[in-house]
């Protein structure tokens, strides 16, 4: 399934230099990766420069080299070379051409913020699920195609690999596909040229400041899902004055906008929320009508996340009552809340949830402490290689809690006591109501014999990861089993009283 470069390249801004009849195989935007035959995109990254490797790409067999400078190999005289402005966004293009734009044969919803998307990915694909659709979901959780659950390392991919999914998602006919679109993905034009049904905001607190630099920035990055470049309809939650300004600009622009949020004024919004340990049961404000449900979630800012996928029910046309029996049996979302089951527990709660962020560590401890009779102790640490700004934050946050045990999520190539003495900075005020525990699965054992009956765990970090990354290692671990085996050599049998 060949496309020649004019297929590929037509009517865009670029200088085709050989054959521009040459079929392309496939498309590579890694030299190491490139199989024969393909179009091989040289992108200037932030840590290398994609054109030095256009040898090393030939090498495997690239016909075509995609590039923003003209790279003169001198031996090879049969590749051909295209000349384009920005390679992200010619990638992002001619891989939408390669696999016959499949996002033109579904229904694709893109829902960007910065807490909330995968929940609201989950949510959306059950409710079009209910709704007799054949659906998708593409984040950080992995990539669903009908029920077939396969892993991914990132949450939004690059563009050749987003484009192939959703061909593969056409292919088993796909009505429906939830995607999350990162603010990374936003800026390195990931998801350029995919076209979306709705896309929706959840909120913009911080994170990735060591990649945007500034709110702004990083605001900026998740807007345009909302401007020019991807014309569709919006569900956008107006609880933060980022969303506000987008409903602004959306307004502005003429777009059909569903606004959610604890704020009155939004089109979906709560009259009357009850907070239980299983489950949550709401009344809804619905563009002026009221519906009454339970949902099996629990906390408020699932109230955010449940009203954010009502909104995207209602833009894919799904009726109201379909929506609602969709939520009332809304699936548990792999690590988020997470209540950890085992048969011995001693009546201490354990909920593994994937806070990695300043904002979403207060909202989940103040979740599990609104739901919890006895005393809430918080486990976490932060991750390495990402923003460390969050670092001290998340360390005053998780002082609301009774206790926190500060320990290591991903170090990466971080040291682990550099991270920590990082997130201790700014538990000043804390002093007696923590501890710290480097090796993560002595934090949680800590956690456990500080609890008793009655008291609540927060695990926060990681959620769903089954692994760990030390340095360049990727060792297994996973909090929901970790847990679970230090709960029972707690309270297990042939546990020492
Ligand atoms: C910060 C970030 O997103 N970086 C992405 C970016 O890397 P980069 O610009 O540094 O690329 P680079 O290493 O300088 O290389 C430049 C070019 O040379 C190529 N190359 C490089 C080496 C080689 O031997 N051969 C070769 O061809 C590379 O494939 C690349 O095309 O472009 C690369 C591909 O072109 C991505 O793989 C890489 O993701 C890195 C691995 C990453 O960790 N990204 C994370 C932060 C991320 O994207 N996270 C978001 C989720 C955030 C959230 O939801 O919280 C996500 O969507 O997953
Ligand atoms: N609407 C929300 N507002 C604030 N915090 C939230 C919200 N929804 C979820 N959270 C918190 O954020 C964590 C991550 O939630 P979720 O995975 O749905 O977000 P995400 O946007 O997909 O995150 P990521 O950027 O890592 O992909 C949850 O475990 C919870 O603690
Ligand atoms: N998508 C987020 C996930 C962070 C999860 C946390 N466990 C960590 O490793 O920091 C990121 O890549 O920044
Ligand atoms: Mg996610």
């Amino acid at each position: 399934m060949g496309k020649t470069c004019t297929e590929l390249f037509e009517g865009m801004d670029c200088t085709i230099i050989g054959n521009a009849q040459d079929e392309v195989e496939g498309i590579a935007y890694r030299s190491d990766k490139v199989k024969p035959g393909d179009a091989f995109f040289c992108i200037v990254g932030m840590k290398t420069d994609g054109h030095t490797f256009a040898q090393d790409a030939i090498d495997h067999g690239a016909k075509v080299l995609v590039v923003e400078r003209k790279v003169y190999l001198a031996d090879a005289t049969d590749v051909t070379e295209v000349v384009v402005s920005d390679t992200r966004k010619a990638m992002a293009e001619a891989s939408a051409r390669f696999y016959d734009d499949p996002s033109r044969a579904l229904s694709l919803v893109g829902v960007t913020g910065t807490n909330g998307k995968t929940t609201t990915t989950y949510l959306v694909e059950h409710i079009a699920r209910v709704a007799g659709k054949r659906t998708g979901v593409i984040g950080t959780v992995g990539t669903v195609i009908g029920d077939v659950h396969e892993k991914s390392s990132h949450t939004t991919p690059e563009s050749p690999d987003l484009q192939h999914l959703l061909a593969r998602m056409r292919d088993a006919r796909c009505d429906v596909v939830a995607m999350e679109v990162s603010s990374h993905a936003l800026d390195l034009e990931r998801t350029y040229a995919a076209s979306f049904a709705v896309t929706a905001f959840s909120n913009l607190t911080q994170d990735h400041l060591d990649y945007h630099h500034t709110f702004e920035a990083y605001f900026e990055a998740k807007a345009r899902l909302f401007g020019k470049d991807y014309p569709a309809r919006r569900v956008i939650c107006i609880d933060d004055k980022w969303g506000k300004e987008l409903l602004r600009r959306c307004s502005e622009a003429g777009d059909s906008v569903v606004t959610t949020g604890f704020d009155r004024s939004a089109l979906i919004h709560p009259k009357d929320v009850q907070y239980y340990p299983t489950h949550t049961s709401i009344t809804l404000n619905v563009r002026g009508s009221y519906y009454e449900f339970d949902y099996p979630l629990v906390g408020k800012f699932n109230v955010e996340n449940i009203m954010c996928a009502f909104g995207i029910g209602i833009q894919l046309g799904i009726g109201v009552s379909t929506i609602i029996d969709a939520l009332r049996e809304a699936p548990q979302i792999p690590g988020r809340l997470e209540r950890v089951h085992t048969p011995h527990d001693g009546g201490v709660s354990v909920f593994v949830d994937y806070a990695h962020t300043p904002d979403a560590l207060e909202k989940a401890l103040g979740s599990i402490m609104a739901l919890t009779p006895g005393r809430t102790i918080c486990v976490f640490g932060c991750g390495g290689d990402r923003d460390a700004s969050k670092r001290p934050i998340m360390g005053r946050a998780a002082l609301a809690a009774d206790h926190a045990v500060v320990t290591s999520d991903n170090p990466r190539t971080e040291d682990p006591d550099a991270i920590i003495a990082d997130i201790v900075a700014g538990m000043g005020q804390g002093e007696g109501r923590f501890d710290v525990q480097p090796d993560r699965r002595a934090a949680i054992a800590r956690a456990i014999q500080l609890a008793k009956p009655g008291d609540s765990i927060l695990v926060a970090g990681k959620g769903h990861e089954d692994y760990q990354l030390v340095g360049k290692e990727v060792l297994s671990f996973d909090d929901r089993v970790v847990a679970r085996e230090e709960l029972e050599r707690a309270f297990g049998e042939g546990a020492c009283e």
